[in-house]
């Protein structure tokens, strides 16, 4: 039995992962504001507050699918609008990425090769030791399966005998499922609001700091809103972040309702004029019910207040967690409508091979990649750059 077979038998477990923190109890009073909103309407929005905090019963009656017993499972760690291009990576970001990208390159690469070197002839024995070095560069069970699947109807359609002419069916093979993702994943014309969420040290607060940068040198006009309020630390960090990027960030004090910070963002972004709230979410309660709820609290808000505006939610994924990094999209994904994918620290790690099957797996696309934590280290994904980097050194 093949390596692959033994450790890849049987189904993929989704294993508990660091405990999230402790959410302050619900009912906590909202805070004192400390950046109030232009126009007093605070009757107006308590009111509102109130009438969007239905009884959690009813959010998850909405909710089709998801039993309670699943809600209580841990989570982990945890028309005519015109598209338009957020600026195409830069030359220097490229580079980086390349770089970025040579441990998942050399493994990928180095493994494939092997394989190759050592078969006379394209057989059972060479597809099984292709697997294992598809998993070795951490592109997951159900990925390398798929791959091996089209990599077989590719050797018949071409008629393919010698196993060196197999590295470049598997380059086109894996260029094409990079590139099968949408290509229209830009902020688009119109007010957006952007939900950003994410587990403990993803890179959600630098994310957020790079991406209000990367918009505004698109002359795009940013507002942040701390509406990850658990901790207080975590709010003097983004407010480092928004004066860095020279965008203005909504916050309360330490403990507030999220959902009070986003309704004072929201009056904040329509009396400013902002093209893009991008708002700091709480993707670490306690547990799913507890974030599904939060989640749904500031959606209602957003739907009632802000109702011209696009609602993007973006999940910052850590790409040094390889294939525990996808799990997380599984998981999210059964608490939100997760529109995008912002994938972290691609500079380096060993498990970029991991991206390969995120869009035909969860049919969420990978919209800005991190190759680094300085604050123009964020770029639009290109898929056909990555896909170049994954196999070439230049
Ligand atoms: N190398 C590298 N480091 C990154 C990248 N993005 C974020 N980081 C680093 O990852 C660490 C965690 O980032 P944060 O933005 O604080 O993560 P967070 O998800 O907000 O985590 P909490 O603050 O704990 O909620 C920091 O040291 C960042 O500098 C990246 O693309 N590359």
């Amino acid at each position: 039995m093949s390596l692959f077979k033994k450790l890849f038998g049987k189904k993929e477990e989704i294993k508990p992962e660091t405990a999230l923190t402790d959410r302050p109890e619900e009912g906590i009073v909202s805070a004192k504001i400390v950046e109030s909103i232009e126009d007093g309407k605070d009757e107006k929005k308590q009111a509102i507050l109130e009438e969007v905090s239905e009884p959690l019963s009813k959010v998850l009656d909405k909710e089709e699918g998801i039993t309670s017993e699943k809600l209580e499972e841990s989570i982990q760690v945890r028309e005519d609008e015109k598209e338009e291009v957020i600026g195409a990576p830069k030359q220097g970001f490229i580079k980086k990425l390349f770089s970025g990208l040579t441990k998942t390159r050399d493994t990928l690469l180095k493994g494939v090769d092997e394989v190759l070197g050592a078969f006379k002839q394209i057989d059972e024995d060479l597809y099984e030791e292709l697997e294992e070095a598809l998993i070795m560069a951490d592109f997951g069970v159900d990925t390398t399966l798929h791959i091996m699947e089209e990599l077989r109807s590719y050797v018949k359609a071409h008629k393919i005998s010698e196993p060196s002419a197999l590295k470049e069916a598997l380059q086109t093979i894996i260029t094409e499922m990079i590139m099968a993702q949408p290509e229209d994943l830009m902020v688009q014309e119109g007010p957006t609001v952007v939900l950003v969420i994410g587990v403990n040290g993803a890179g959600k607060t630098t994310s957020i700091g790079k991406l209000a940068h990367l918009l505004k040198q698109n002359d795009k006009k940013v507002l942040l809103a701390a509406a990850d309020t658990f901790r207080a630390a975590a709010i003097n960090q983004l407010q480092v972040w928004a004066d860095r990027a020279g965008v203005d960030l909504i916050k309360h004090e330490e403990g507030s309702d999220a959902a009070a910070v986003v309704f004072d963002a929201i009056a904040a972004a329509k009396s400013r004029k902002v093209d893009v709230l991008i708002c700091d979410t709480a993707g670490r309660l306690q547990n799913k019910v507890n974030l599904m709820k939060e989640l749904e609290k500031i959606s209602r808000i957003i739907e009632k207040e802000y109702p011209e505006a696009k609602k993007e939610i973006l999940i910052v994924l850590d790409a040094t967690t390889g294939q525990n990094a996808l799990q997380q999209v599984k998981l999210f994904k059964e608490v939100a409508n997760i529109n995008g994918i912002i994938l972290t620290k691609l500079d380096g790690t060993a498990k970029g091979g991991a991206i390969v099957g995120i869009y035909s797996t969860f049919q969420v696309p990978v919209k800005y990649i991190g190759v680094g934590e300085k604050i123009d280290d964020l770029q639009p994904f290109d898929s056909e750059a990555f896909a170049k980097a994954l196999f070439k050194n230049n």
